[in-house]
């Protein structure tokens, strides 16, 4: 059976980066940069007003308490006069404009107005309160790099630079089949029913990545209904399809055959992991990459995150994910030959090492340890000292 690492290499082998496109940046928050973002001009453009206060020239290097000054006007932000040519002092607003030959803002809190002068009540520093042009980020210089994603810190970077457009990598379109004749939505279930949680699962996480969904289908136990869902995802040229159930050695595993029949090229059936063992995966020439998972609702969870987001981080152009090392606080029962996934809380011993604990209660098919975890652990062979570790969400992977 092939190893994870090896089954990733051929995966990645098949997944290229997608092209860029043009995208107002009111709709590229969650996208990848294409190229390195240079910075047209400073930021901030020009010097201004740290504080509310009086805008001064010192006239050495500070101003000593009890220094009177002539207030010639109020100087707002948005104001761009220049001209207060007798003027000692000017009221100022944070934000505004350094008028021309003024280089020092008092707070108003240290000003006494006494009709039309101000008196200063404490030493003054020259310059103090005054936030330079450029001293955020210089003009022309690297202000966001390239396969960065467009989160809201860098929108705000982007629309203080004033750039209305960036050219991002275009969103995957991702398929999601689940099967399974067992699978309802939300509402009463009939006997022996369950309600399709691998789905809304799927979905939930592709939209975390900001992937185009070209559709989520349900389909009963039988090779035609996933056969013509899978040729719906391809006429909808889906780049990827992600598909749940029906994937291991049953009699309605039917998801290798109609696959075949389609034309998709095997690239493996069978992973040494656990959970989600029976994973498969192919690709169609010049067409769509298939993932298809096993139906457990863990598989599909290790599925998604050590498979399908490995995936969607090539298409973006980024770099694979790196591991952060930790300790796990108890042996797992592991198999010789499998690598597992486990769920576990990421903390620090008292020597201040990181630590994974375990969660308690782990199995493929239940879903409420998922939810009280906050990191990934991958171990072989009963190793705890040493374990790779991942954060639980791929979109907060650096
Ligand atoms: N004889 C063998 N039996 C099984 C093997 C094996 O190697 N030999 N592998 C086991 C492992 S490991 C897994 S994982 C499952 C995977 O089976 P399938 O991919 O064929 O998935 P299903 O049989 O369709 O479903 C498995 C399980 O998951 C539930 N499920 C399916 N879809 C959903 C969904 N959308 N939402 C919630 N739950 C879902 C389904 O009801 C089953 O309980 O096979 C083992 N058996
Ligand atoms: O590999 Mo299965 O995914 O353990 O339940």
């Amino acid at each position: 059976m092939i190893s994870y690492p090896d089954a990733l290499a051929l995966l990645l082998g098949e997944a290229d980066a997608l092209e860029s496109e043009r995208v107002d940046i009111d709709a590229v928050s969650g996208r990848f940069l294409a190229s390195d973002i240079v910075s047209p001009h400073a930021l901030p453009g020009f010097d201004n007003a740290a504080m509310d206060g009086f805008a001064v020239r010192a006239p050495g290097e500070a101003i000593a308490a009890g220094s009177t000054y002539l207030v010639g006007a109020m100087h707002a932000a948005g104001d761009d006069t220049d001209d207060y040519p007798d003027a000692e002092a000017c009221e100022i607003a944070t934000g505004a404009r350094m008028p021309a030959r003024f280089d020092t803002v008092v707070p108003v809190e240290r000003a006494e107005r006494q009709g039309d002068r101000v008196r200063f009540v404490a030493d003054e520093r020259r310059g103090q309160n005054v936030r330079r042009a450029g001293s955020d980020i210089d003009a022309g210089t690297v202000a966001l790099t390239a396969m960065r994603r467009v989160d809201p810190a860098a929108i705000m970077l982007l629309a203080a630079l004033g750039i209305a457009q960036v050219d991002v990598v275009r969103r995957p379109r991702v398929a999601i089949i689940n099967t399974g004749s067992e699978l309802n939505p939300g509402g009463p279930l009939p006997l022996a029913g369950i309600h399709d949680s691998n789905g809304p699962f799927l979905a939930s996480s592709l939209a975390r990545w900001g992937v185009e969904a070209t559709g989520r289908t349900r389909v009963a136990d039988h090779g035609d209904a996933f056969y013509l869902a899978v040729r719906d995802a391809l006429a909808a040229h889906a780049d990827l399809i992600v598909t749940t159930g029906a994937v291991s050695a049953g009699r309605f595993d039917f998801v290798p055959a109609a696959l075949a029949s389609l034309g998709a090229r095997e690239l493996f059936h069978k992973v040494a992991i656990r959970p989600g063992k029976p994973l498969l995966a192919a690709c169609f020439d010049r067409g769509p990459l298939v993932v298809a998972l096993p139906g457990n609702p863990i598989a599909v969870a290790v599925g998604y995150r050590f498979f399908v987001a490995p995936v969607l981080r090539a298409m973006a152009g980024l770099a694979p994910e790196q591991p952060r090392r930790a300790r796990l606080d108890v042996a797992p029962s592991t198999r010789e030959g499998l690598q597992y996934f486990g769920l576990g809380e990421f903390a620090h011993d008292e020597g201040g090492h990181p630590i994974v604990r375990m969660t308690p209660a782990q199995a493929a098919y239940r879903i409420l340890p998922y939810t009280q975890a906050n990191v990934w652990w991958s171990a072989v062979e009963g190793r705890v000292d040493s374990v790779d570790t991942w954060p639980l969400d791929p979109t907060d992977a650096s």
